[in-house]
């Protein structure tokens, strides 16, 4: 027992170590040995020693750790590498990486969103006229598959283009599929083994990438100019040392965008459902705040309309806190690191490991965690969330792709902090919000029993998200 290091999460087995009770269920893992350790203790992670540091400090400390201390590119790049194709994200430098950033986040502007609203409204609203799954006045539905689906034909139609969108309803659905199978946290460890999964993995990689490519060529002799969508201004985008972004990146990147969106949306937005289906009265006053600030003959959505809906807007936020995608944020650590105010030093032979799910289901924080209450996000809610907000939190600093607050010593990061915080915050919440505000028009919903239970989360893919299948009841409104 080394006095220097975080204490040891006892296990039987090397190198499984406490792989399957952390993987089964990583919030309860944390929280059983938060109470026994404190905020930070040590645990082996298919044979790497994995120091788990959590709260608004241990957030801090990690996701605000210095380049020459934490690694983010070595540990992610065997996952994502193989599944967007080579020279972006975490196959370069994190310099570039942060170039990168700055590019796709230039086409996130507020005129892109104003026309992404009614793309999303329409996309909806087709996918509900025409899914078999929504015939009738009534019916039960599998609400992750239908999630899955208006989440990639939103994300590709607005982000991607409509080119691409179209290629959706072909043969891109399939080889979308395939390249899917190779995003699994299993690959981790096997990434380079030669299984069946992987091989369509690859395949459906070069075949994608190459889509894109036409896609860039035909646009390139057509001469149009006018998109706002991220294919465009990926086009027109050079590094700082004078070189333009080539087509291969421009391809690698779109997916990297199209696999962020479409797990991290269709997770969140099915457990959007699933928590309206667990409380119609909260889909009720969803109803009336529409009617209350859009007019009863609730015209068709716009970006400006989504400000005037604060209870839709706190739908995502509530939702995110218990239902974050990402559960673990992991770093390699390059140099020793010792702790602030303890007498530990991470070793370089250690991994770490980020979990802000952990303090935003902290009593300390959120008032009665566990209940999703979208209402407690009004000021003068009794359980409204008690954040630390110390004065560098509101400092902003820039990492090469625009202003991010400070301090990532906050109990509630479902987007991360510091240079690789996300740049989808934005987008995700229009389409999240315009996805929630479209069903609500049309549904009332309620679980299939009545009562005001919620599906447990599978935490064995990616990202967390419902196990399935997740039915819920819905009734057309007249
Ligand atoms: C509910 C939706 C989303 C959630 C909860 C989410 C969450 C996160 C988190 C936690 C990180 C930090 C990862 C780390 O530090 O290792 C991140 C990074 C990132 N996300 Fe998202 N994300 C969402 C949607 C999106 C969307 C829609 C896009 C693209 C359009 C996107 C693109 C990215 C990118 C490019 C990064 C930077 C990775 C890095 O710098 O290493 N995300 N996201
Ligand atoms: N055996 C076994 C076994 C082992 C372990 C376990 C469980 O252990 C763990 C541990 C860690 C993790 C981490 C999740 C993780 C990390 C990175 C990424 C990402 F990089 F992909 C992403 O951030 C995703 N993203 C960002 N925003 N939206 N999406 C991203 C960035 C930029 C980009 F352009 C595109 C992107 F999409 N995605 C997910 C998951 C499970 C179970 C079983």
């Amino acid at each position: 027992k080394n006095p220097n290091e975080p204490p040891l999460v006892f296990h039987w087995f090397p190198v499984i170590g406490s792989t399957i009770t952390y993987g089964m269920d990583p919030p309860r893992f944390f929280k059983e040995n938060r109470k026994k350790f404190g905020d930070i203790f040590t645990f082996v992670l298919l044979g790497k020693k994995t120091t788990v540091y959590v709260g608004p400090t241990g957030n801090d400390f990690i996701l605000n750790g210095k380049l020459k201390d934490v690694n983010t590119e070595e540990i992610y790049t065997v996952l994502t590498t193989p599944v967007f194709g080579k020279d972006v994200v975490y196959d370069c430098p994190n310099s570039k990486l942060m170039e990168q950033k700055k590019f796709m986040k230039i086409a996130l502007t507020t005129k892109a969103f104003q026309s992404y609203v009614p793309i999303i409204s329409d996309e909806v609203n087709n996918y509900l006229k025409r899914s078999p799954d929504f015939k009738g006045k009534s019916g039960v539905v599998n609400i992750s598959k239908s999630m899955a689906q208006i989440t990639i034909f939103t994300a590709s139609h607005s982000l991607q283009g409509s080119e691409i969108r179209n290629k959706f309803d072909e043969s891109l659905a399939d080889l979308y599929h395939d390249l899917d199978m190779g995003f699994t946290p299993v690959n981790f460890m096997l990434h380079w083994a030669p299984l069946p999964w992987n091989k369509r993995r690859d395949h459906a990689q070069r075949t994608i990438a190459k889509i894109y490519m036409d896609t860039i060529k035909e646009r390139r002799a057509a001469g149009k100019s006018d998109s706002s969508d991220i294919m465009w201004h990926l086009m027109n985008s050079s590094y700082k040392n004078g070189v333009k972004v080539p087509d291969h990146e421009i391809a690698h990147m779109m997916i990297a965008l199209l696999m962020a969106g479409q797990h991290s949306s269709s997770s969140t937005s099915s457990w959007i459902m699933l928590r309206l289906a667990s409380r119609p009265d909260i889909v009720e006053a969803l109803y009336r705040e529409q009617v209350e600030n859009l007019g009863a003959d609730l015209p068709p959505l716009t970006y400006e309309d989504l400000s005037k809906l604060p209870l839709n807007q706190a739908i995502i936020k509530e939702t995110l806190r218990l239902h974050a995608p990402i559960h673990s944020i992991l770093r390699a650590v390059k140099s020793p690191m010792p702790v602030p105010g303890t007498k530990y030093v991470i070793p370089t032979s250690h991994n770490l490991l980020a979990a802000a799910g952990v303090s935003a289901s902290d009593p300390d924080y959120f008032p009665e965690p566990d209940l999703w209450e979208p209402t407690r996000w009004n000021k003068d809610s009794p359980i409204a969330p008690r954040m630390v907000s110390s004065v560098e939190d509101e400092e902003k600093i820039d990492y090469g792709y625009g202003l991010v607050s400070k301090g990532a010593n906050s109990p509630y990061l479902p987007f991360g902090a510091g240079r690789h915080r996300c740049i989808g915050e934005q987008f995700a919440n229009v389409q999240l919000q315009t996805i929630t505000a479209m069903v609500v028009r049309q549904f009332k919903l309620r679980n299939v029993d009545g009562s005001d239970k919620v599906i447990d989360t599978d935490y064995a893919s990616l990202f967390s998200r419902p196990l399935e299948p997740a039915n819920i009841y819905w009734e057309k409104r007249e």
